[in-house]
């Protein structure tokens, strides 16, 4: 199957929700609204006519026409005139010019404070979330109005001092607003995508992270702009704005509300331009909340894979990955709780190597901390893990930066969600092209191009413009694989690369990391649950369990004379042994957690060849065959001495 075939499966697949909405789809579905629009008219009105007050006002307006003292509307003066005879809508216009400016004022400072602090606290966590959280509490305790009444108080009626502590004190709330979208976006896999494709943090939050925390902040900055109107509106009206005769809107309402008695309706053309310009923030608050919420929708297709043949059987002598002794633990609720122990793991350059494993055994938190990865909390507290020379459990962050992506790359296993819903496939792969490699945009469009012809799409330039929900999950996997190959790794592990995929797709993407294995003479750590999976693809294997690698060995020899009971388990509870019309063979009983392993092997309470000794103590590795071992007392009796 093509993947251009594969888009068309994909088209007829059940539709999934994606991820949040572009900013710029977000506007445009804004628009498409009929309140929205009203709104965003209305409010593009107030800054034109606002501009263009010199042109538009028939009356500069500080002038007094004192025949025409609270006059109503009339040709000569459209909307009347003050207690003063001045043009009422000769102010309006330039009032709006001094609001405006004031609540875009108020808006700049309040996002500005707001996204750099709550993207910096979302996204790098820590010590640094924990200072702003309290930093936050604390600001949001302080009373808005009596601050400003102070500010003013003490700079003196100044409005564009009043604006800009208005935003420093209401930018808190938004941040935390921030801070939480920025935190759903951070667990992404598409984050963990980009950062294991050594793209640098700034980079990932100006181009990743900020798209998906805009829909949010734009809301928020819509409401914000009303409130700061009104703030505007409440200060000149109790006389600590713009000093009289310079026109605001709050100072006109005040003027107004002090002759209300001789002419009401001076009251209403300030009133009403002010009460829709809240209104229509406000509403366009609520669009743009609502667009924002909206997903797009993405296709998945699902996978099946299909016998590699020209297998060649490698057993490392200077291998590329090497870990030895490694233990993983993550905070528990008392102490640290292991969740890998004493693994030794080796994979030599060119070679395929396959960690299979029950789900919760550790094979994804192994994977992991080879990239630096792990989550937060999470360490690898004993043993080494080497690649190339460099000892990756201590590398510096600098280190394992300059690594990931160029010497080791991932995929991971759900295509849809390691790529970015705002962003174009071509785009995806072209970043990182440029990242890695540079040059001129031309050589950055002719390497993405040639990446995507390399993962077998034989026409690029279709792909390339598409979003991820435009895309099946073939295709998505295909392009996650070209992003990967983008910085030449000499490593990718691919965790769990098909088990997302339609069967009929899975053949496809196997086939494709099997020539590019061997095309680029890279090797893979292929994760996976499944045995046909990993006795395809891989020359040998690593058979993890609660934690420990129980069996290790070459794929051929293990899977025909398994020298682990939990190896022959797994092979017996293989789908293809079944028999018709009988119950599948499976396992009893279910993977022990963390923190509840027992002493002795972890694997004895399933195990129908369990003894005392077995419980007694940890089960040392014992080396059978080369490469065989197996972390069993009893391997004898299962492989009959032929492991
Ligand atoms: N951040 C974390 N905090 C606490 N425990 C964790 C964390 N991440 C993983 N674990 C635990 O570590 C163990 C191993 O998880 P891991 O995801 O590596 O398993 P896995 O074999 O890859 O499973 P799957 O096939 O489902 O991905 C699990 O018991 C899991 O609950």
């Amino acid at each position: 199957m093509t993947a251009l075939e594969e888009s068309a499966a994909g088209a007829a697949r059940t539709a999934r929700p994606g991820r949040a909405a572009h900013p710029h789809g977000a506007w445009r579905t804004a628009l498409a609204r009929p309140l929205g629009r009203v709104a965003v008219a209305y409010l593009a009105l107030l800054v034109v006519c606002s501009a263009l007050a010199p042109v538009l006002a028939p009356y500069r307006p500080t002038a007094t026409d004192l025949d025409h003292i609270l006059s109503l509307p009339s040709g000569a003066h459209p909307l009347g005139t003050d207690a003063l005879g001045r043009d009422v809508l000769s102010r309006l216009l330039y009032g709006g010019r001094t609001s405006l400016v004031d609540a875009a004022l108020a808006v700049g400072v309040g996002m500005a404070v707001a996204l750099a602090a709550g993207l910096l606290a979302g996204y790098f966590g820590g010590w640094l979330d924990r200072g702003f959280t309290w930093l936050v509490d604390v600001m949001l305790a302080i009373p808005v109005i009596v601050t400003l009444l102070a500010v003013l108080a003490v700079i003196g009626n100044s409005m564009s001092a009043a604006m800009i502590a208005l935003g420093v004190l209401v930018a808190p709330g938004i941040a935390r607003v921030v801070r939480g979208a920025t935190l759903a976006v951070r667990n992404e896999l598409y984050i963990s995508a980009a950062r294991v494709s050594g793209l640098p943090h700034r980079h990932i939050v100006v181009r990743h992270v900020l798209p998906r925390v805009a829909g949010p902040v734009l809301v928020q900055a819509s409401l914000l702009a009303g409130g700061a109107l009104l703030m505007d509106a409440g200060l000149s009206y109790l006389g600590l704005g713009a000093r009289p005769p310079a026109p605001t809107w709050g100072n006109m309402i005040s003027e107004a509300a002090g002759v209300i008695d001789r002419q009401p309706w001076l009251l209403v053309p300030p009133g009403v331009v002010l009460g829709l310009a809240i209104l229509a923030f406000g509403l366009l608050g609520d669009v743009l909340r609502d667009t924002s919420a909206e997903r797009t929708t993405r296709r998945l297709a699902p996978a099946r894979p299909v016998p590699v043949t020209g297998r060649k059987v490698v057993e490392p002598t200077t291998a590329l990955l090497s870990a030895r002794n490694v233990t993983i633990s993550v905070p528990g609720p008392d102490a640290p709780v292991r969740v890998v122990e004493g693994l030794d793991l080796d994979i030599g350059p060119g070679e395929c190597v396959g960690l299979v494993g029950e789900t919760g055994c550790g094979k994804t938190i192994t994977a992991r901390s080879v990239l630096g990865l792990l989550p937060p909390g999470a360490a690898v507290t004993a043993g080494s893990i080497r690649f190339d020379g460099v000892d990756l459990a201590t590398a510096s962050r600098a280190t394992l930066t300059g690594l990931r992506g160029t010497r080791i790359a991932m995929v991971f296993q759900d295509p849809g969600t390691s790529l970015d819903p705002v962003v174009t496939a071509g785009r995806h792969v072209a970043e990182l092209v440029r990242r890695h490699h540079g040059g001129s945009r031309a050589r950055v469009r002719a390497r993405t191009m040639e990446l995507l012809r390399s993962v077998g799409f034989p026409e690029p330039e279709q792909v390339a413009g598409r979003y991820p929900h435009q895309l099946s999950g073939g295709m998505a996997q295909r392009v996650a694989i070209a992003m990967a190959l983008a910085g030449e790794p000499r490593l990718l592990i691919a965790d769990e690369p098909t088990t997302a995929l339609d069967v009929t797709v899975q053949a496809g993407i196997l086939g494709l990391l099997r020539d590019l294995q061997r095309d680029n003479d890279m090797a893979i750590l292929l994760i996976s649950h499944d045995l046909r999976i990993i006795a395809t693809m891989c020359d040998r294997a690593y058979v993890m369990y609660a934690g420990h690698v129980v069996e290790s060995g070459d794929v051929a020899g293990m899977f025909r004379n398994p020298a682990h009971p939990y190896t022959d388990g797994l092979l017996r509870s293989a789908p293809r042994r079944a028999t018709p019309g009988e119950h599948l063979t499976a396992i009893p009983g279910t993977v022990p957690p963390p923190g509840s392993w027992p002493v002795g092997c972890h694997f004895a309470a399933r195990c129908l060849l369990a003894t005392d000794e077995c419980r007694a103590a940890p089960v040392p590795v014992a080396r059978l065959r080369p490469p065989r071992r197996t972390r069993c007392l009893h391997f004898d009796e299962l492989s009959g001495g032929r492991a």
